[in-house]
This record gives C-alpha cells, structure tokens and sequence, in this order.
C-alpha cells in the first residue's frame, strides 16, 4: 500500500488513527437523556478530556499520527458543498416544523466552519437560538433542536478502513445516525482523503466499525448483533468481494445485550495469531465464513470461531489468550472494556488500567500492555479499541 491510508489487519504497526477529543456534547448529558444517549453516566468532562489526551499521547510517543474527527471536520466545511450538506443534513428532522428549519438553515449557514462544526457535535438546544414560531413555543427551552452526539467519541463506530478503503457505516442506534453524516463529509471534501475509494455509505444496511475485525490480509470477522443486522453484514460482504477487498467474511452472532454490543467488546486481537476473548462467551462464539465465486455468496456451515478464522487466514491456529479469568471477574473487566484492546503492532496493546486481572495475564502471555485511565471515558461504555479508527497500518508480513 502506498497511500496513506489503508488498513489490513488488527495488529500491524499503527502509523494514523483517527480520535475525537470529547469536547461540549459530552456536557449535554443529564440523568434524563444520558440512557437515550447511550452513556451510562454522566462524565466530568475535565477529567474525561485528561484522560483522552494522555490516551493521544500515549499514541504519539508510540509514533503514531493522532488525527482529530473535530479539526477534520472543521477543515472539511472550508468547502462551500460541505457546508451546504452539512446544515441540510443537521434539519432534516421532522420534530422542527418548517418555521424553525428554515431559521436554522440561515443561522447556521452564517457560522464559520468552526462554529458550524460544534453546532453539528454539541447540538443546539431550543432557549440557545431565537427562532420564534409554534414549534419553539410548545418546546422545553431544554429541548435539543439538534441532538448532541457524545457517542462521536468512539470513532471506531462511524467509519472504518478496509484495505485501502473506507466505509462510512450505517449506524443502527437513533442517537447516533447522525455521526456518520459527519464521517462522510470529512472522506468527501477533506483534501487529505481526496480520492479515497469508499466501499459502503451511511444510507446503507447497519453495520458499525466496531463489529468489523480485520483478523488479517483478506479476512474480515463482522459481529452481528444489536448493531450490525444480518442483512448488513451480507451487504458489507458483497460489497468487499466486489473490489477485491478481502476474500472471505466470517459472520459471528453475538448475544444481543448492551454490555456485548459490538464483537469487540469481547474479542480483539493482539499479535497476528492471537486473539484475547471474554472468558463467558468465548466457547460459544460461532462463525459462518462466506466466500464468493465471483457471482454468488456461499455460505458455510457455523464452526467455532477460532477454528473458522484460522482457516480463512490459512493457518494452523489462531491462539486465544486464555486469561483464566473467574466468571464474575471476567464479567466486570469485560464491562470495564478489559477485551476492547487497542494493538499498537503485534504483542504491544493499549488497555484501560482498571481492567487489573485481564492486563496482568496478557502480560504473562508475552504482551505488553500500555495503560491508560478511563474512569470518565468509560461512562461511554467504550474502551481504547472503541475510541479509535486506525487509518494507517503497515502491511502485515507473513507470520
Ligand atoms: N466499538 C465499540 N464497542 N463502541 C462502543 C460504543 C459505545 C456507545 N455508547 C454506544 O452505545 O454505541
């Protein structure tokens, strides 16, 4: 690969991710929205910000690039179609009635990429704009016009690279639809990925990224389950095999719980043939590998997972880091995000440092482990996979 961008594997040597620094939507959280708002708490968001910076520079002394979603956004709406895709995008709701979409259509097409760019993450309550008419009169000054979007900090979420290229998900939580408008502008009109091919698109079948595992060259696992459908995960398969992406797709059904949304909260990778899982559910994981013949899908019979990835990879086995864990620990570190590792390369991780037993037996099986706080980022229920979409990783070389 000679862009800059392009992804093939979990664990290859992270050169680009891609961040969000939380910034004024996380203090749109309150006991009363934060469940719709998918938080399970309400961050101090000071601290949150702390935690994420030394996150970022635990990145960089690795000579990884952190890119920030909120400058790249910024930066895209320099273009004068970004930002009329942008505002278009932020009133088409149907809560706002005409009088106050089209005041808001003015309102924020005078703001400056910046301005606009906060409005588009932090939202717009009702009593933050005089718009008159009904609709502002029968709404709550605490009413979001525009809802804020917390979640934009696990960027895993709203895009993520295959091979070399991008796909902007489909995200299936109504809190969270309109992240991806904002992923789109920025691979549309920021120059620095001017030219990037894209491989699927918000209007899509759900998929999220963080149910999108590139176990290596040619092989995707894609959980599916609360977030990413059935008929998403066929879409996204049809879609790889088209451009030559990867040659097979391992589905894995994943229980349909909010502690096991995404197939990265209970299995990530961490050296080219090992994977850490949640203890609870690693026996049961399933996989059904589908392949092409060019024209069709195939579908093959469900095998364990560990066994189905290993072939598709062509190798002898994919080791899983077995960390002994009893069930109650192992079910409050994967809570904790103790199985969200982020692989810096193969065997060195970032993990949250609360996660103490799942980090002390990854290191007793040969892998180091960076930690990091997360008390206030963890609220988001989302650990240092969740909170970051490589961009850039070197080539695997063959294990
Ligand atoms: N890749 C992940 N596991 N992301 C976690 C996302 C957490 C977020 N609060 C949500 O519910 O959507």
């Amino acid at each position: 690969m000679t862009e800059a961008y392009g992804i093939d594997s979990e664990v290859g040597p992270l050169r680009t991710v891609m961040l969000h620094r939380p910034g004024n939507e996380l203090r749109r959280l309150t006991p009363r929205n934060n469940d719709k708002l998918l938080f399970d708490g309400i961050p101090w968001v000071g601290r949150a910000q702390d935690e994420h910076d030394a996150f970022a520079q635990a990145l960089r002394d690795r000579d990884v690039e952190v890119l920030y979603l909120g400058e790249l956004l910024t930066e895209a709406l320099n273009d004068s179609g970004a930002r009329a895709a942008a505002v278009q995008g932020a009133i088409e709701d149907l809560r706002l009635g005409d009088t106050l979409r089209e005041y808001l259509r003015t309102a924020l097409a005078s703001l400056d990429p910046a301005a606009l760019a906060e409005a588009l993450m932090a939202g717009v309550r009702n009593d933050e704009v005089r718009a008159g008419g009904l609709v502002t009169s029968l709404l709550a000054d605490e009413d979001f016009l525009i809802d804020p979007l917390p979640n934009l900090l696990f960027t895993r979420d709203s895009s993520v690279w295959i091979s070399d290229s991008v796909a902007v998900t489909s995200l299936a939580m109504p809190a969270r639809v309109r992240e991806t408008q904002l992923t789109e502008l920025i691979y549309k009109y920021h120059p620095r990925f001017a030219g990037a091919d894209k491989v699927y698109d918000h209007t899509l079948e759900h998929v999220e990224g963080g149910d999108v595992l590139a176990l290596g060259p040619g092989v995707l696992a894609v959980g599916v389950g609360e977030r990413t459908t059935p008929a998403g995960v066929e879409r996204l398969a049809r879609r790889v095999f088209a451009k030559g992406l990867a040659h097979t797709v391992l589905a894995v059904p994943i229980a349909q719980q909010r502690a096991t949304m995404h197939l990265d909260t209970v299995c990530t990778m961490v050296d080219v043939d090992a994977v850490l899982m949640y203890p609870n559910m690693a026996e049961e994981m399933r996989a059904l590998a589908v392949t092409t013949d060019g024209e069709e899908l195939h579908v093959a019979e469900p095998e364990p997972f560990l066994v189905a990835a290993a072939k598709a990879l062509g190798i002898d086995t994919l080791r899983r880091i077995d960390t002994g864990l009893d069930p109650v620990t192992a079910e409050r570190e994967q809570w904790d995000d103790g199985n969200n590792t982020l692989a810096l390369a193969p065997r060195v991780c970032i993990a949250y440092e609360r996660t103490v037993e799942t980090n002390a037996r990854l290191e007793e099986s040969g892998i180091e482990v960076i930690r990091i706080s997360g008390s206030e980022l963890g609220s988001g229920r989302g650990g240092p996979r969740c909170m970051s979409c490589p961009v850039l990783r070197d080539p695997l070389t063959t294990p």
